[in-house]
């Protein structure tokens, strides 16, 4: 057994024991989404601050980690409320003193320095960085595994991680929202998410689920499902027309979102592949709406529940792609199509799309409310444990 794979054994069974073990390290985890954190005005901004810790570029140092650290907790538990660490317990006792450094400061004014902190750091590159600068074949920074640019009217999210088949790391969550959110402001007309290399995109990056917070697993999994609501969100209301150009095999999110694309057009090589059931998991992304409605209830089922592959023809055939091409010719014809469609005229489109969709928002965004509730519980079962650690273990692929 490799040691990430004792790692996640050892945390998953006995979380308690990690959080006394004085490990902790640096992660952009300690500054995600904890569950209980009353409301207020400045909430939304306390998230975009947690959301913006994990994308700087720089490490900000250790004395600023701390400050983060310190606030955060303070934001979110109120004053340091656990026992003092052993003077020989380096780390903790660090935290311990720059959380209980903060007395009594109210959990408002903690959020608030919180969310100056953080924008002190970004700069204004992080801000720009997710906007699209107008005119041709503009490209943007600040991605770390996406490729953004803008070309044509048309802005082209690429997942850049062909190395790992594109899988999405928690990072890549994140960026995908940043930069959905700068396409829906930017000039152009139509957006586009493909990606690059021989996989469109082989879903959810398994050891995602090895970057276990001092909270532990439950913890972990509260995070993610929140995470995944976000994710999914943005895709329920994405405002200009959205196409998937799926290159290659798709497999798990990659494929369930497929049902909020308006357009999806497949390489012959493409497969669509939704392995749930293998993986002790459920379906997400409104797949469990959108497919038996595409599809029909019984097709789904056998995507959904049996994790049956279907080629690009079948998936075609099915409903969930509007059009399969050669390979040879894949790249040419797709976007020598989508040249001539991004020079309609962009308001119709839009509008025509909000027409479209409107009616269906207020279900979509309830259920995926629903299926990352379910999976907040999934991700926890010894059946989606063994699945992790056997792939992690390279026992098992799909
Ligand atoms: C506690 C709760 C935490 C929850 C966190 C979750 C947050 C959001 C969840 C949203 C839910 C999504 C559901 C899904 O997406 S389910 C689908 C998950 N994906 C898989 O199961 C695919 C696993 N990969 C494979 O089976 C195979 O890699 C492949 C895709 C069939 C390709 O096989 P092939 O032989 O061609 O290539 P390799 O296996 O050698 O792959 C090359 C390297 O890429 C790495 N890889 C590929 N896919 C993934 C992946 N999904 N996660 C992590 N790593 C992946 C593979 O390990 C190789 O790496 P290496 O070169 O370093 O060995």
């Amino acid at each position: 057994m490799s040691e990430i794979v004792r790692r996640i054994v050892r945390r998953w069974y006995h979380p308690s024991l990690l959080r006394s073990s004085g490990q902790y390290t640096w992660s952009p985890a300690l500054q995600l989404h904890t569950s209980g954190t009353a409301m207020s005005v400045t909430q939304k901004d306390f998230e975009n601050a947690m959301n913006q810790v994990k994308l700087l570029k720089k490490d900000p140092g250790n004395e600023v980690k701390l400050k983060l650290y310190a606030l955060y907790k303070q934001a979110t538990e109120g004053p340091c409320n656990i026992p003092k660490p052993g003077a020989f317990d380096f780390v903790n006792k660090a935290k311990w003193d720059a959380w209980n450094g903060l007395g009594s400061l109210p959990k408002e004014t903690a959020r608030q320095n919180y969310v100056d902190l953080v924008s002190s750091l970004s700069g204004p590159s992080s801000e720009s960085s997710s906007q699209v600068k107008p005119g041709a074949d503009s490209k943007q920074e600040g991605y770390e595994n996406l490729l953004v640019t803008s070309e044509d009217r048309i802005t082209k999210i690429l997942l850049n991680r062909p190395t790992k088949k594109n899988a999405i790391t928690t990072q890549m969550y994140h960026e995908i929202m940043l930069a959905l959110k700068a396409a829906s402001q930017d000039d152009s007309v139509l957006t586009v998410l493909t990606g690059s290399g021989d996989y469109y995109c082989s879903g959810n990056d398994l050891t995602n689920f090895t970057d276990i917070p001092p909270g532990g697993v439950e913890e972990k999994a509260k995070n993610s499902s929140f995470l995944l609501r976000d994710f999914v969100n943005c895709f329920i209301d994405f405002p200009k027309p959205l196409v998937a150009v799926v290159n290659g095999p798709a497999v798990g999110i990659s494929v369930t979102i497929l049902g909020l694309f308006d357009i999806v057009y497949a390489s012959d090589r493409a497969t669509f592949h939704t392995p749930f059931s293998h993986l002790g998991q459920s379906p997400e992304g409104c797949s469990s709406y959108t497919f038996p409605k595409i599809m029909g209830s019984s097709k789904a089922a056998e995507m959904l529940i049996f994790g049956k592959k279907l080629t690009a023809g079948e998936a075609c055939a099915q409903g969930l792609v509007t059009q399969v091409f050669p390979d040879s010719t894949f790249q040419k014809e797709v976007w020598t199509r989508l040249k001539a469609y991004s020079k309609l005229p962009p308001n119709a489109m839009r509008i025509s799309k909000e027409i479209i969709r409107k009616n269906e928002k207020e279900k979509l965004h309830a259920v995926n409310a629903e299926e990352c509730n379910v999976l907040l519980s999934r991700w926890q079962s010894d059946e989606c444990m063994n699945a992790v650690v056997n792939f992690l273990s390279r026992k098992a692929k799909l």
